[in-house]
């Protein structure tokens, strides 16, 4: 006999109908079971408040809502679809629907711990209560832990323990799908029109993006193209994937952000490509990646404060620039006007769609600390409100990585040379060429350092430094210096670590 009369499915960023721990939950345990998704005014207000008009993130969950709902009606439910505070929304629909339990995929980011903390509290008001799942990562909170018992803070030891704590289960009991399609028959339909349809992106007070106009696949469909696609290049991973003109990644992030796909369909492809033999190399380090994934959700969960603070605490002590001058170095950063090619390449790219390859990420992010000596957190704010990817616990923990001040990070006198990243992972210039036209006449050898070339050379190319593109915002050499001398502050502890 199911334990619930009726029940309701919070949908956050977990937009499926398949393998769904809280659908799963809550179809198996209950008579009758509606489900919700809220466009929540917290959110969206607070993009709104840093003079954001259009989200490539809004269309992205418009379009993935409504597949999911068209899906839902397949199986014979459907969504109920809000737009409100959801702290607000979710308890007052609970109340109305007399439901005894909303069901929920856990979310550690801080701001939705306290959200639903606040949601549990309302709906024990009417004798309701949340029920939250384990659904976004293969492990979450305390289940891989030193052989002390704590949680891990360097990645290799994390990946070893989380490997074996796969492989002890018999490899694929955690990253079996939920069999969700055997208990659809629970699904309820939606109640009347008043809380059907999607909101307009005007009702939603946003401009329509330039999503479409990048083919970027939304909803389940599109995440399952990008991982077909994928795994028939899967063996190249390991060696492709650091070439940003190269098809290399997955491209799966922004489905792994909104669960349009579930981590255990992608670590069980990951596992049986690597069981298959062709193919192995380069999906054990995709499955290593997918782990690097879990690791900072881990760290999220067990260090709340790396959302303000560097993990490592001495980090604080680093005196960043500040002031006008600053001010102006990070427009230039964002804007993508430091003069040093890949640099500005990569923020093009951030700017027009919205992703950036990880390569690149790590070097602007060690351009913006190390050469520029801005604060991380400008950089990781900045990331924040324009990757369609963006996750809290891995944006942080790229940042923080970058900077060094974050777990088993870079260590601080690592300082990428953005010059020679360039002439090493984009050799041909080819994806300098795509961002940044102007400088497409330029030999393989000059695209990386214009002002290396010869005036002659750069008038042929139809480059003119200071006017069609910059000359560089900084000496790399000297700002190397200046970062040695900004870190010294660290420079003890680094070095009896
Ligand atoms: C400064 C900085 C900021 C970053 N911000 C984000 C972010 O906001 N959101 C985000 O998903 N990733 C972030 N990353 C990690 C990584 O760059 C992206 O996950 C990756 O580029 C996404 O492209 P993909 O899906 O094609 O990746 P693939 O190479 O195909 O990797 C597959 C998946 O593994 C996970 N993954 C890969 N690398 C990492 C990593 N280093 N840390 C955690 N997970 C990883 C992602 O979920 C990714 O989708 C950041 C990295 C840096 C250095």
């Amino acid at each position: 006999m199911p334990q619930f009369d009726k029940s309701l499915v919070w949908f956050r960023r977990d937009l499926r109908h398949t393998d769904h721990a809280a659908l799963y939950y809550a179809l198996s345990q209950s008579q009758s079971v509606w489900c919700v998704f809220v466009f929540d005014t917290d959110i969206l207000d607070a993009l709104k408040a840093e003079g954001v008009e259009q989200d490539r993130r809004v269309d992205f969950l418009l379009a993935s809502v409504a597949e999911l709902d068209e899906a839902l009606r397949k199986a014979g439910g459907g969504l109920i679809v809000l737009h409100g505070a959801a702290a607000r929304c979710i308890p007052e629909l609970a109340a109305e629907l007399a439901v005894q339990a909303v069901f929920v995929n856990t979310d550690y980011e801080p701001a939705a711990v306290e959200r639903d903390a606040a949601v549990d509290k309302a709906l024990k008001k009417h004798g309701a209560q949340l029920l939250s799942y384990k659904d976004q990562v293969i492990f979450e909170k305390d289940e891989v832990l030193t052989q002390s018992a704590k949680p891990f803070s360097v990645f290799t030891p994390y990946k070893n323990a989380w490997m074996a704590k796969l492989a002890a289960a018999g490899g694929d009991f955690y990253l079996k799908p939920y069999p969700v399609e055997n208990y659809f028959k629970a699904l309820a339909k939606p109640p009347g029109k008043a809380h059907h349809g999607l909101p307009s992106h005007k009702a939603l007070g946003f401009h329509p993006s330039n999503l479409q106009a990048l083919k970027i696949p939304t909803g389940m469909s599109g995440a399952q193209a990008l991982l077909e696609d994928f795994l028939g290049r899967i063996g190249a991973y390991g060696t492709a994937r650091d070439f940003p003109a190269v098809k290399g990644p997955s491209y799966l992030s922004i489905h792994l952000r909104f669960g349009t796909v579930s981590i255990r369909t992608l670590a069980r492809a990951a596992m049986q490509a690597m069981h298959a033999g062709q193919g192995a190399a380069g999906a054990a380090v995709w499955l290593s990646e997918l782990t690097w994934r879990d690791f900072y959700f881990m760290i999220l969960h067990h260090h709340p404060r790396v959302t303000a603070k560097a993990f490592k605490p001495e980090y604080d002590a680093i005196k960043w620039e500040h002031g006008k001058h600053a001010e102006e170095l990070f427009a230039a950063w964002c804007e993508g006007r430091t003069g040093y090619p890949l640099v500005d390449a990569a923020m093009a790219q951030i700017n027009q769609t919205g992703y950036m390859h990880n390569r690149l990420r790590m070097v602007v992010a060690s351009f913006l600390t190390k050469d520029l000596g801005i604060d991380w957190r400008w950089g990781e704010k900045y990331f924040a409100i324009h990757l369609n990817d963006f996750d809290l616990s891995a944006n942080n923990g790229g940042w923080q990585w970058a900077s060094s001040s974050g777990c088993d990070a870079q260590p601080y006198f690592r300082i990428f040379n953005p010059v020679t990243q360039s002439e090493k992972f984009d050799p041909d210039g080819k994806f300098i060429r795509r961002y940044l036209p102007q400088l497409a006449k330029l030999s393989d050898k000059r695209i990386h350092a214009p002002w290396t070339a010869t005036p002659d050379e750069r008038m042929s190319a139809g480059v003119t430094l200071g006017t069609n593109y910059p000359r560089p915002i900084v000496d790399h050499a000297e700002a190397r210096e200046r970062t040695l001398e900004r870190y010294a502050v660290v420079k003890k502890t680094e070095k009896t670590e």
